[in-house]
């Protein structure tokens, strides 16, 4: 929480402005930032100095890990979050790789777990890896990657966090997350706990114990029409202690995770925060 605010911080305080042709607004921005999380010992980084909408993070999660592409698939979940990139982009909207309303392309879990090779067979990133980890096997290459460049125009956006690798010290699971492109104000809130989330969920279902996740960040910014709220409200507010995430201990397979789970496997304890704030998104 208290590297979180920091980010915000120096992003106003030595952050340069940046025009993003995408959106059409401009960025205030710096270069990397390193982030990490203390997964074992389940202190869940979630935001304080503002209400977080905590179940669509996961949510979005679950949807990666299932490999969905429709963001119809994202709101039966219980997150509307991918609605917009979706259904309001123009430039999506008349790219012919988009086979209807909700498709968002092969993006994100698409990529980890259906990769097309030359050969028209396909590549199960995930699964391969969670097999590894549960023989207790770290070959040093046990990466999920969404970054596929030779379909990034069959997707509705470059995937942001892109790049997960797992590495296992004895039984202990470590993760390190890349971060290309990072919404401070919005997108990083969730992405926080995706990272937190992902080592847990990985460790519980290979049958190793939770380390430490380290999030690794490359452009991190604020736009432009949410500087005011984050300089004169949010950081105005001095942090609260960190909640602690608790799964359901019956997920204990790939399938559980494909098949049954819901966001009520979920449950976050001691949240305090103070009130919502409702940042503007640029699609
Ligand atoms: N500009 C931008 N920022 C992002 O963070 C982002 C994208 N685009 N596009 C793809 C995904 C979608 N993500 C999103 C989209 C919306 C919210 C959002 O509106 N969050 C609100 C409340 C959400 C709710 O009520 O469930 C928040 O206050 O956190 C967060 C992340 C993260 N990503
Ligand atoms: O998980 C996510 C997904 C997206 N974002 C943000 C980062 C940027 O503000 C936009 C993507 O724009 P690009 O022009 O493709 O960089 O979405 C995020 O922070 N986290």
């Amino acid at each position: 929480m208290k590297a979180y605010l920091e980010l915000c911080q120096r992003i106003i305080d030595e952050g340069q402005w940046v025009e993003n042709k995408r959106t059409g607004k401009r960025c205030l921005t710096v270069i990397n930032a390193d982030l990490t999380y203390d997964v074992g010992n389940n202190q869940f980084p979630l935001i304080t100095t503002r209400k977080s909408f905590w179940k669509a993070a996961i949510a979005e999660l679950l949807g990666y890990i299932r490999g969905y592409r429709s963001a119809a698939d994202f709101r039966r979940l219980g997150t509307k979050t991918w609605d917009a990139n979706a259904n309001e982009n123009e430039a999506w909207l008349a790219n012919p790789y988009r086979t209807g309303e909700d498709d968002m392309g092969r993006v994100y879990g698409v990529q980890g777990r259906e990769w097309r090779k030359p050969n028209g067979e396909s590549v199960d990133q995930l699964k391969k890896i969670v097999a590894n980890l549960s023989k207790k096997i770290d070959d040093r290459g046990e990466i999920l990657t969404f970054y596929n460049p030779g379909e990034i125009e069959q997707g509705c956006l470059r995937p942001c966090m892109h790049t997960h690798t797992f590495s296992l010290l004895g039984d202990t699971l470590y993760l390190t997350s890349y971060q290309r492109s990072c919404d401070v104000p919005l997108g990083l809130t969730f992405n926080q706990v995706q990272v937190f989330t992902l080592l847990a969920l990985i460790a519980q279902i290979t049958g190793n114990k939770p380390g430490l996740a380290f999030h690794k960040i490359v452009n991190a910014h604020i736009y432009e029409d949410q500087l005011d709220l984050m300089q004169n409200v949010q950081l105005k507010r001095e942090p609260l202690p960190l909640p602690q995430l608790e799964i359901n201990p019956d997920i204990k397979t790939l399938e559980d995770l494909e098949t049954w789970v819901t966001l009520e496997d979920f449950k976050v304890r001691n949240y305090q925060s103070y009130p919502a704030i409702k940042y503007p998104f640029s699609v």
